[in-house]
């Protein structure tokens, strides 16, 4: 059976085609210079935020469709999130591009660019509307061509947060070198939700000295206390603050010490 994955991809290839015709994207390339989110983690005693700008999903439908990228980036930078992610797909995610601009030209925080990358033209495009970091989808595509965008990223100065969701993903993940792995604990086939992923995973990120960002399905201090115990150094939270009508404090409440967590 086609899962949403699948149809996103389906989608992907045909934009892929299009950004192949075009020009405009290379010529932007070195306009933006660099903010790291890894320097940030490697000095940090504090979970890292990555807050999410995110209008839509295939799971939920309409989350918060009226808010404009630049005043929610604002929010973000005022509440003290590390790092500003956005969903630049449109057609499941009612993302663009020129969001993730704005956002980039709004705030100083490092931006992610959450889209689902499986050509060297979605990172040029990336990197010329923005991006500092981007996301590499371990399910999206074979370790081969994995490990060809992931050297292709870094050649364009961008960070790599590399996602998994299982064991063979964290494997596959692993032998490219990534610094950055992000435990998905939605499974983008299922939509299931669960953080035991996180807690599953974790001790073998930890083990081979990466950082873990814990993504999907925080919601809470709770939520976040518990994957700060597995050894996660930051997470990612997309719809709890898109929805949340007290922003300022569920942020400020999820930026906890990592305490006793081992930090990488
Ligand atoms: O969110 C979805 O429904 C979804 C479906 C299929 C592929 C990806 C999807 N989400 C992308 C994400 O990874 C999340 O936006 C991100 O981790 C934040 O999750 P949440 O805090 O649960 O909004």
């Amino acid at each position: 059976m086609e899962t949403i994955l699948d149809k996103i991809l389906t989608e992907k290839r045909k934009e892929i085609m299009e950004l192949h015709k075009g020009k405009e994207a290379a010529q932007t390339l070195d306009k933006h210079p660099k903010r790291s989110f890894i320097s940030r983690l490697e000095a940090g005693d504090e979970l890292a935020v990555i807050a999410e700008f995110k209008r839509a999903s295939p799971s939920k439908g309409d989350i918060n469709i009226s808010q404009k990228p630049e005043d929610q980036a604002l929010f973000y930078k005022k509440f003290g999130a590390d790092v500003i992610s956005v969903l630049t797909d449109n057609t499941f995610f009612k993302g663009s591009f020129s969001d993730l601009t704005s956002v980039r030209e709004t705030v100083d925080l490092p931006v992610l660019c959450k889209d689902f990358i499986i050509d060297e033209a979605q990172i040029i495009k990336a990197k010329a509307s923005g991006a500092n970091l981007i996301l590499l989808i371990v399910a999206a595509m074979g370790g081969g061509r994995l490990k060809e965008l992931y050297d292709f990223a870094l050649e364009q100065e961008l960070e790599v947060l590399m996602e998994v969701h299982n064991e063979e993903e964290l494997e596959t993940a692993l032998e490219t070198g990534t610094k950055l792995i992000g435990v998905n604990n939605r499974n983008l086939k299922t939509f299931e939700v669960d953080l035991e992923v996180t807690e599953r995973l974790a001790p073998a990120i930890k083990k081979a000295g990466r950082f873990l960002i814990s993504e999907s399905g925080i919601k809470t201090e709770e939520d976040v206390q518990r994957v700060i115990a597995a050894g996660a150094n930051g997470i990612l939270v997309g719809e709890a603050f898109m929805t949340s009508n007290n922003l300022e404090g569920l942020l400020k409440a999820m930026k906890l010490p990592l305490r006793g967590a081992v930090k990488q």
